[in-house]
């Protein structure tokens, strides 16, 4: 028997159940849930990660629908108990939903949420902060400042590479991809390798009219490459951003051979999945190149760093805060309950899930439809008609 876990109620007279398993930050997406007659229960749980069995409380035997998190193992077991409780939908508040089995909702009938475009800029920001952090050495120099050791300028003190006229690789140059190699190429003049497994044709025009700029007034214009393969981009790039989704063609997809081709001074960043990297072999190829520097904001074990990346100087680490902007994290609050509650009412799928903006405005009403429902073909749930 599950332990009952701590939950606090809005709406308590709410219609339909929807359960969420975290506070999320914002108040609008309680509004749109308790002002549409959801009764809204949200888990207080202290402890960041809910089991299983957690999750299987908090569902209960009558629950409409939940919002959950990237951090939470939504299989066979917690879709079938959603669909006893009469459940038909489950959004994760995240973009990438690598911890969701979406064959198990698939075949319990439950459709899956989850929150695009709203994290793009806000993610891209975070991979151009950590290519910054590591090319620059900032968080060593941070140190060394705090450390008290600073005792005047040198010329050889906490060199670091030059972006600029140098090449950036994006792996993966979907949305968050794309955005961030326009903000290496906008910002730092940087040339762009890529390699997906689709062409994106709206990166490639925006380099070549930037680069067409840059000629017109007298300056060295930039250039686009489409890679015909991964190993290429590793093998040209000097700042390498990883962005595709976690799937089984990405899982370990930088592994020992891969960094063994990478330049020496190269700067590697994952803002993506941890899994993507073979981190035990990352921490090999720190040691034996120091001059190699990485910007992780996931980690292949979260919460957990693989031994020895804590001791890498070379290695800047963040806590998979990526999307974490206010603006963001409210929107991917908004969007997800409105994945939840739009499924209950009965709204059809929005048509695009990369312009979800008509649900972000803080004054309108939102359009009634479902934002973003990634297995919407495969349960047979309609399109909205833009
Ligand atoms: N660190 C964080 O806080 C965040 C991480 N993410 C991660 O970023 C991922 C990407 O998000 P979006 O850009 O919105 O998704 P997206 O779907 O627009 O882009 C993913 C791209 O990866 C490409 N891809 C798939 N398999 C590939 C392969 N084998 N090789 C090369 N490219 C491949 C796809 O064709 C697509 O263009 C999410 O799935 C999520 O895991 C997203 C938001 C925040
Ligand atoms: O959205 C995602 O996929 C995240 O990792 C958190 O924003």
């Amino acid at each position: 028997m599950a332990k009952p876990v701590s939950i606090q109620v809005w709406n308590p007279s709410g219609k339909y159940r929807v359960v969420s398993t975290k506070s999320m930050p914002g108040t609008r997406w309680i509004r749109l849930l308790t002002d549409n007659d959801c009764r809204l229960e949200i888990c207080t749980e202290h402890k960041t990660i809910l089991s299983v069995d957690d999750i299987l409380a908090l569902i209960g035997d009558r629950c409409d629908g939940v919002i959950g998190q990237l951090t939470e193992d939504w299989g066979d077991v917690l879709f079938s108990a959603l669909k006893r409780a009469g459940g038909t939908v489950f959004s994760n508040m995240a973009v990438g939903y690598n911890n969701v089995d979406v064959e198990a909702a698939n075949r319990n009938g439950i459709a899956i949420g989850n929150t695009p475009g709203v994290l793009t800029e806000t993610t891209a920001e975070l991979a151009a902060s950590l290519s910054l952090a590591a090319a620059r050495r900032i968080v060593e120099a941070d140190q060394f400042m705090r450390a008290g050791l600073y005792d005047g300028w040198l010329p050889h003190l906490f060199v670091g590479n030059l972006l600029k006229g140098q090449t950036v690789g994006v792996i993966g140059a979907g949305r968050i991809g794309s955005a961030y190699a326009r903000m290496m190429i906008e910002g730092f003049k940087m040339n762009l390798i890529y390699y997906d497994l689709y062409q994106a044709t709206r990166l490639e025009n925006f380099v070549t009219a930037y680069g067409q700029f840059l000629k017109a007034n007298g300056e060295e214009p930039v250039t686009w490459k489409r890679a015909a393969t991964m190993e290429d981009v590793l093998r040209e790039a000097d700042v390498i951003s990883l962005h595709p989704v976690l799937d089984k063609t990405t899982y370990h997809l930088i592994n020992p051979e891969r960094l063994a081709i990478m330049k020496k001074e190269a700067v590697l960043v994952n803002a993506s999945r941890g899994p993507v990297i073979d981190e035990a072999a990352l921490v090999e190829h720190l040691k034996a190149n120091p001059m190699f520097r990485v910007g992780l904001d996931v980690f292949e074990d979260e919460p957990y760093m693989k031994p020895g990346l804590a001791d890498m100087k070379n290695a800047v680490v963040v806590p998979h805060i990526a999307s974490a902007s206010k603006w963001t994290r409210e929107g991917m609050a908004t969007l997800s309950a409105l994945n939840v509650l739009g499924k209950i009412k009965g709204y059809p799928v929005w048509g695009n899930p990369n312009q979800v903006e008509p649900f972000l405005q803080e004054n309108l009403t939102p359009p009634p439809a479902c934002p973003s429902i990634v297995n919407a073909k495969q349960i047979g749930l309609p399109s909205a008609k833009l």
